[in-house]
């Protein structure tokens, strides 16, 4: 049940009024079919008791530490009880259970970066009624970086969505479409494929990885007359790049990069804005496919779904993506 040890992994529990909560519960009833490692949740003992009591789960739930959750866990879910307001609501979301969110994450976190915990996985956040409640970061991604590099706000994590050989990577990523432009910067771009090189190396064991970087314009640009910003940007910083002896590719037209013959000849392709590299992953590998934040001196990694408020608390949503999740982080850090 535990097969690599004493060290849990720490599952923050998510957005209570959607179906985070729902997957965890379910995948900790489906264990032993699964074969899943040890975890604990970080979340809210008495709504955690009450969702699985709704979806008609008959599991055991108890408070525990994470310094025994290990030995908890065959018998019953551990979970480091987090006090606050948390209604059992599915569909119904509230700012007043932010800071039980929140705080869940963040001690999930703190225990991985003590050492306590293996790796974080996190249940999707509803981040509009986060930002309703004051949460300043656009999500994980970027709270994540904010809590392990507290005296670094300039050091940056990175997200990449993968399923299988298939990764993919947003260079901007929760800003709005008309702001894409002006921050494709050679900066942004030589930071973010030195960190997923860098990662795709001791994390994923590939020792030379091959990157692919997308254009911006439609045709990357067809040479200077749908746009300028390969020309002027993206293609010199792909030089600077492979003078740095990275082996990166582009700026490759984004229509047909993903074509699956053309992905598979990349270990990560580095789109410019969010929905330019989501669609494609998600359209191939909705049921399965995992977020992954690299750049961290931590493993986190999250289903690639959100938190699909119409199907929370019917017990009809997939939990293929969280048990992907799940079995990722136990990978990256056996
Ligand atoms: N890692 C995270 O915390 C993430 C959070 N979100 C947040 O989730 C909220 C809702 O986002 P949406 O764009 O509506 O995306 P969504 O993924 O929650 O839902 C989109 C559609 O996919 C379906 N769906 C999602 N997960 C499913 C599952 N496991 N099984 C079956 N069907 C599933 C939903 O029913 C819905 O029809 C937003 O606040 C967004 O920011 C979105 C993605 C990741
Ligand atoms: N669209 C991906 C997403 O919203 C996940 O963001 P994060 O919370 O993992 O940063």
């Amino acid at each position: 049940m535990n097969p690599t040890g004493a060290k849990p992994l720490a599952v923050s529990m998510g957005e209570p009024a959607g179906i985070g909560p729902d997957l965890i519960l379910r995948l900790y009833a489906e264990r032993q079919q699964h074969g899943l490692p040890a975890f604990i949740v970080y979340g809210h003992l008495d709504f955690l008791r009450a969702r699985a009591q709704r979806l008609g789960l008959d599991i055991a739930l108890v408070a525990a530490a994470p310094d025994a959750a290990a030995e908890t866990f065959p018998n019953a879910l551990p979970v480091a009880d987090i006090a606050g307001l948390v209604p059992d609501k599915p569909g119904d979301s509230t700012p007043l259970s932010a800071n039980v969110v929140v705080e869940a994450i963040s001690q999930a976190t703190f225990a991985t970066l003590r050492g306590t915990c293996r790796g974080v996985v996190t249940a999707p956040i509803q981040k509009s009624v986060l930002y309703t409640a004051g949460f300043r970061h656009p999500g994980h991604t970027e709270f994540l970086a904010a809590l392990c590099w507290p005296d670094q706000p300039q050091r940056q994590s990175v997200m990449m969505l993968a399923h299988d050989e298939l990764r993919v990577v947003p260079l901007t990523v929760h800003v709005p479409l008309s702001s894409v432009p002006g921050l494709v910067t050679a900066e942004l771009i030589g930071a973010t494929c030195r960190t997923v090189a860098h990662d795709l190396r001791t994390r994923f064991g590939i020792e030379t990885p091959r990157l692919a970087l997308s254009g911006l314009n439609p045709h990357a640009g067809e040479d200077g007359s749908m746009g300028t910003e390969e020309q002027r940007i993206i293609g010199p910083a792909i030089v600077n790049l492979q003078r740095e002896g990275l082996d990166v590719t582009g700026p490759l037209p984004a229509d047909t990069l993903f074509h699956l013959p053309r992905w598979r000849q990349f270990d990560a392709v580095i789109a410019m804005y969010h929905d330019q590299a989501l669609i494609p992953i998600k359209t191939v590998a909705f049921d399965a496919a995992v977020n992954i934040t690299l750049g961290l001196p931590i493993v986190r990694t999250s289903p690639d779904h959100g938190t699909a408020f119409d199907l929370a608390g019917t017990g009809k949503a997939s939990s293929a993506s969280m048990l992907a999740a799940i079995r990722m982080a136990h990978r990256l850090t056996a």
